[in-house]
């Protein structure tokens, strides 16, 4: 029994990582699955997809280790991403609901005017916003054919990604969620730490269709799937695997995961601080019945914004080219690009707005729109870290004295160099790319693997995170100042309000 399989179900790939008794990563398998965009705006996954990708990659790699060598599964996921199925057959009544997925932005602000975003506000910590479940599982029970009266009659199981999973893994036998997952649903309290009646009553959810949440390292039942039988003992929302794997265990210190779009997070301890600048407050993990609270910064458009360099412009023909080419940008040009492909996340959260580009002149060509486009990312990081830094300083002391300083980076795009030191000189914070990347899935095998004994408790864990690559704030301070002021400006003429 020496290894942990780790499941990592994103948004456009299902992966497995296998770790061995030193959490080292010895084995993996990686599948795509389609996107399905059934209307502008929408974003949907067939089931039966996630299902398969998920089983062929879990298997590959319990193949490989040898199944009977596996200790325990460990599970992360894309977030919100909904999926509501009928308990007898398994069934799911419609394809996912991915976070992406805007078809809801009418009922949001419909649900704003009534004045409601405040109860969700305090409850939930989050924002009246399509990202998240809740009114993607109205829109089901609404658009359904016999959903709702399948639903008021206990016939349906709702749940996320983790949810799913854990469902078909245990073949129907368990019906859970953990805390984190909880906490992006836009129905669960996260100061009570259970589902909210009054919300679910509202968005007219029936309480029967929801998972009972366990701790993120709780007993999630066993699978036989892979061959022998394997308990799964770790679940958590991709973010927060990160949040785990990069080792934030302390009140003060933050991650940012840079894949399509970025999401930083901040430590903040047992207490929920309650943002005033648009930030999310989240469950970070729960571990052993004691729940520890994030903020979070959610930006749609990173990674992103280099397929578009590929795709929609053809000015590199691969992701790693584009540092080569910012790199070639004359330095006497400022062009500045805004990436509201769809919208803007935290802090603005303004679904209407679209891209912008300011500062075109005759001689701007592809090295200058490459720049704008990685700087954008390093732009968006500091208006997250602003946001932050005044959130937590009011934090009644628990952050007092903190080290809030350096930011911890994972993702694929934390592979560009170019972007991250840029990160560094905009934000004025060091920034440190661990040794291990696989923060996600090394958290979710952390959590699994330290429920069953094999690794060590959260200290031991802490002790092994290594810096492979530190990147130092090199721009001085008035240039920083002056190119952020003019980031703001821009934004603030591309908002549809
Ligand atoms: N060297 C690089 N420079 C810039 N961007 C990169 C580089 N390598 C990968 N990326 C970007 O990182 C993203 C993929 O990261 P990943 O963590 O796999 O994302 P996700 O989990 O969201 O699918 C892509 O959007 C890609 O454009
Ligand atoms: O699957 P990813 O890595 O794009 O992450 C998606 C986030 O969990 C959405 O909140």
């Amino acid at each position: 029994m020496s290894h942990i399989l780790a499941i990592d179900q994103g948004t456009t790939s299902s992966r497995a990582i296998g770790f061995d008794a030193r959490m080292h990563p010895v084995a993996q398998a990686q599948e795509e699955f389609p996107q399905v965009y059934p209307q502008s705006g929408w974003v949907e996954h067939d089931p039966e997809d996630i299902w398969a990708s998920t089983l062929a990659t879990a298997r590959k790699v319990a193949g490989e280790l040898g199944p009977e060598t596996i200790a325990a599964i460990g599970i992360t996921n894309q977030r919100e991403t909904t999926l509501i199925w009928d308990r007898e057959t398994g069934k799911p009544i419609h394809n996912a609901i991915v976070w992406q997925d805007r078809r809801t932005a009418d009922t949001c602000a419909a649900l704003r005017a009534e004045g409601f975003e405040d109860v969700v506000r305090a409850r939930t910590g989050l924002l009246l916003d399509p990202y998240f479940s809740a009114t993607k599982v109205k829109w089901l029970l609404d658009h359904v054919e016999g959903a709702r009266a399948a639903a008021e009659a206990g016939r349906l199981a709702f749940g996320t990604v983790d949810t799913y999973l854990v469902w078909r893994l245990t073949e129907g036998r368990v019906h859970a969620t953990d805390a984190t997952n909880a906490s992006r649903t836009l129905l669960y309290d996260i100061h009570r730490g259970e589902w909210d009646a009054e919300i679910c009553d509202r968005l007219g959810v029936p309480m029967s269709l929801l998972p009972e949440v366990r701790d993120c390292d709780g007993d999630f039942g066993s699978t036989t799937l892979l061959g022998g039988e394997i308990p799964i003992r770790g679940v958590a929302g991709d973010q927060q695997a990160a949040t785990i794997g990069q080792a934030c265990f302390a009140p003060g210190m933050m991650k940012s995961t840079y894949g399509t779009g970025c999401f930083a997070l901040l430590n903040t301890g047992a207490q929920a601080v309650i943002s005033q600048n648009r930030l999310l407050t989240t469950i970070a993990y729960r571990i052993g019945g004691q729940t520890i609270y994030a903020l979070e910064g959610s930006i749609f458009v990173a990674g992103a914004v280099v397929q578009w360099l590929r795709d929609g412009l053809g000015i590199i023909g691969k992701a790693s080219e584009a540092g080569g080419m910012a790199r070639k940008a004359d330095p006497g040009q400022e062009l500045i690009l805004v990436p509201a492909f769809t919208g803007l996340g935290a802090p603005y959260w303004d679904a209407e707005a679209r891209g912008a580009v300011y500062g075109i002149t005759r001689n701007t060509g592809p090295h200058e729109f490459a720049r704008a486009a990685l700087e954008s990312v390093g732009f968006q990081t500091r208006d997250l870290m602003e946001a932050m830094w005044a959130d937590a300083g009011r934090g009644e002391g628990v952050l007092r004295g903190a080290e809030m300083a350096t930011l911890r980076v994972d993702g694929g795009m934390s592979a560009s160099d170019y972007t991250m030191q840029f990160v560094a000189d905009i934000t004025g914070a060091p920034v440190d790319r661990p040794k291990v990347v696989e923060t996600t899935a090394l958290g979710a095998a952390w959590l699994a693997g330290q429920a069953v004994g094999l690794y060590p408790d959260a200290g031991g864990f802490a002790e092994t995170w290594a810096v492979d690559t530190r990147f130092t704030p090199q721009m001085d301070e008035a240039m920083r100042e002056a190119r952020y002021a003019r980031w703001r400006d821009a934004v603030s003429r591309t908002l549809s309000r």
